[in-house]
């Protein structure tokens, strides 16, 4: 039995994201929160003949406070996206206020839920939830993380593409650490289980690395104007929430890599800080996933010189966007 919420669930990535988990058995109930809509996007749900029970909440009447009970995993695609032009960091101004809000429901009426944060820009939006949760002394690093799939699917999409064979995308696995926008997102191409073909190195290296880093950018360009990716991310959300509940079910060995803070490591992450050469809060990095969430966070591994320098050069901004984020809650009235 679990109870898996949607907030933003009649948005771009709210509805197929619904769909995708209303598909799959092993959620007995779905409830879909949003500022509008939610009641006719869970009537068509409720359709399907799967085992999910459908229900949607409206703000009035305590909506969110009743979509919320009983939660055992809550994902959050609210906020606004981008338009051509803007970067994830110009979204904070409207999304901060919008995650802070729908955290602090969290943490007043299901604090041990595993919380999936999608809302732009993750780098900021989830060290957001885990101040509004220390706020309420109900921070548990091991339950709050960042959905960074969408850059694992694309890296396993774009190495499938460059081997020539879109057929092995699905079991093409490429490590992608650090954060979740531009530079702040490091794929491992060294790890690839597909290796690229040989003689793929210099420039053409560099440009799959930079379109994995930029892939939001083509899709906020070609959509030029009507949002950003949707359904590619709520493919992404759906596969990492069904591997979070499949751990929350007991299933064991599921590695995902997600950005968390991370003291959810066991060993407070000193191994990955490490690696990295930083004292750094918040990383992506894999995540070895339990019943009670973060078991451990995993090496990064053996990495090149080349991918050294990427997380070097990812420090400065996600250090920027960690701080953005922890000092917002500090200063809001909420
Ligand atoms: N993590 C990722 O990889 C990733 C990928 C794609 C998009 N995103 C982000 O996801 C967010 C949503 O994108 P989208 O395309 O679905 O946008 P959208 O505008 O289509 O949908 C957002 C939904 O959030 C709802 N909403 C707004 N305020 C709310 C509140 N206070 N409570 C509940 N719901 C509220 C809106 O009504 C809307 O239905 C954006 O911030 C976008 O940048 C993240
Ligand atoms: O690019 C965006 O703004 C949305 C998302 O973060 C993405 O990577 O597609």
């Amino acid at each position: 039995m679990v109870k898996a919420v949607v907030l933003g669930a009649a948005g771009g990535i709210g509805q197929p994201l619904s769909l995708l988990l209303k598909c799959n058995p092993l959620i007995t109930e779905l409830s879909l929160y949003d500022i509008v809509n939610t009641p006719g996007v869970a009537a068509d749900l409720s359709h399907i003949a799967t085992p999910a029970k459908v229900v949607g909440y409206l703000p009035p009447d305590d909506g969110l406070k009743k979509a919320l009970t009983g939660a055992q995993v809550v994902i959050i695609p609210a906020g606004v996206p981008r338009k051509p032009g803007m970067t994830r960091d110009d979204l904070f101004k409207i999304n901060a206020g919008i995650v802070e809000g729908l955290a602090t429901g969290i943490a007043t009426v299901a604090p041990k839920a595993f919380v999936l944060v999608i809302s732009n820009p993750v780098n900021s939006t989830v060290p957001i939830v885990a101040e509004v949760f220390k706020k309420y002394n109900v921070f548990d690093p091991k339950r709050i993380f960042g959905v960074t799939t969408l850059d694992v699917v694309r890296a396993s999409t774009f190495v499938a593409e460059t081997i020539g064979d879109l057929s092995k995308s699905a079991d093409v696995v490429v490590p992608v650490v650090g954060g979740h926008s531009g530079v702040t997102i490091v794929p491992l191409l060294s790890q690839s289980s597909h290796p690229l073909p040989s003689g793929f190195s210099g420039e053409k290296l560099d440009a799959l690395v930079h379109r994995i880093q930029f892939g939001g950018d083509e899709v906020v360009k070609a959509k030029d104007g009507a949002g950003s990716a949707t359904l590619s991310m709520a493919y992404a959300g759906a596969e990492f929430a069904v591997k979070v509940i499949k751990a929350l079910n007991g299933q064991k060995g599921l590695i995902a890599p997600s950005f968390v803070h991370l003291s959810a490591d066991p060993a407070g992450g000193e191994a990955l800080k490490k690696e990295i050469g930083t004292d750094i809060e918040y990383f992506s990095a894999p995540v070895e996933l339990g019943a009670e969430g973060v078991i451990k966070i995993n090496s990064l591994g053996k990495i090149t010189p080349e991918e050294k320098k990427l997380i070097e050069a990812a420090i400065p901004e996600l250090t920027n966007n960690i701080q953005t984020g922890v000092a917002f809650p500090k200063k809001s009235n909420l």
